[in-house]
């Protein structure tokens, strides 16, 4: 099967600045991708030459086995900006009509994209009295009007409740499963750490890692957290693991070369303790451990 996006030593410039630097990776059918870099990395950058809104400046850009600027292929791509406008004195379901005529798209999938992101009630309030919450699932309906085969959204959670976050994560993992590809630009890692097929860490320009988590595991090696309860006072040795510290109610946490997890697992049960969890590296551990590889530290001090 033939890649949705696929992206071939891709370059931009703006002016003479050049913002990307030879970025090659490809989503497949029915594949959720996370898009992560710090501030200024180029997420938005690659997203709009995928719109077709600018033109790369070299390599190969695919889109759904066309050309990003070509209109037929524009139109099988959904887009949830990261700040929904809509006309404030229209409804939502005025402000959906609208976008499914731009879009060619049925009145009948109006309102059933309403019933999807959960506004049917809401459906004949105007856009001004909507919650931050209640605009970005509008934002959301309007991204699915048409039904495209590749959906891109771009900080969908901020501003959401935990609740309204759940629900858009289980929608999107829905339309995955119905054959939708998507991109997702988030900086809340822990949130989207389940739901991606596949992760991107860019910096400054340049493509840090692309891959399935346990590939960016493998890659980085960072150590395994063996969290263990009730082994207080007893000997645990093996030359895999790099510390040991106290934690709180009886609670050690181990730190151990991945390699030899299993092993290191195995030694601790035979010592029957109370309880025993094993935290390999999360998406934000190996997120800062790429960024920060990069020298695109952030924030506190260090350029980006
Ligand atoms: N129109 C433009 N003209 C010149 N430089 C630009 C333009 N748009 C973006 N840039 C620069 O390109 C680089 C990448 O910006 P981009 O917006 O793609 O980053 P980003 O990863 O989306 O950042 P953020 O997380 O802050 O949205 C930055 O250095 C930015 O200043």
């Amino acid at each position: 099967m033939s890649a949705v996006v696929e992206l071939n030593k891709v370059c931009q410039h703006y002016g003479k600045f050049q913002v990307l630097h030879d970025i090659s990776w490809n989503l497949q059918p029915g594949e959720i991708m996370g898009l992560f870099g710090h501030n200024g990395a180029g997420k938005t950058t690659t997203v709009r030459l995928i719109l077709g809104l600018i033109r790369h400046s070299g390599g190969e850009l695919k889109v759904l086995g066309g050309q990003a600027q070509d209109a037929k292929i524009r139109q099988q791509i959904g887009f949830l900006p990261e700040n929904v406008m809509f006309y404030p004195q229209l409804t939502g379901l005025e402000t959906l009509q609208h976008f499914a005529r731009l879009k060619g798209a049925s009145m009948a999938q109006v309102e059933q994209l309403l019933e999807q992101v959960g506004l049917t009630a809401a459906s004949r309030q105007r856009v001004k009295a909507y919650s931050k919450g209640m605009r970005q699932r509008l934002g959301l309906a309007q991204a699915l009007l048409g039904n495209p085969k590749l959906l891109i959204m771009d900080e969908p959670t901020v501003g959401l409740d935990p609740i309204a976050t759940q629900s858009l994560y289980r929608l999107m993992e829905k339309l995955r499963n119905e054959g939708t590809s998507i991109i997702i630009c988030s900086h809340v890692l822990p949130g989207v750490e389940s739901y991606i097929d596949k992760a991107v860490v860019m910096a400054r320009g340049h493509l840090e890692v692309a891959g399935n988590l346990y590939e960016l595991r493998e890659h980085a090696g960072l150590p395994v957290r063996l969290r263990v309860r009730g082994l207080a006072g007893r000997e645990i040795s093996h030359p895999a693991i790099d510390s040991r510290s106290t934690l709180h109610d009886g609670w050690e946490e181990l730190a151990v070369r991945p390699d030899a997890r299993l092993e290191v697992v195995g030694q601790l049960l035979q010592q029957q303790p109370l309880d025993l969890e094993v935290r390999p590296p999360s998406l934000e551990d190996l997120y800062c451990y790429y960024t920060e590889k990069a020298g695109a530290v952030g924030v506190a001090g260090v350029q980006q």
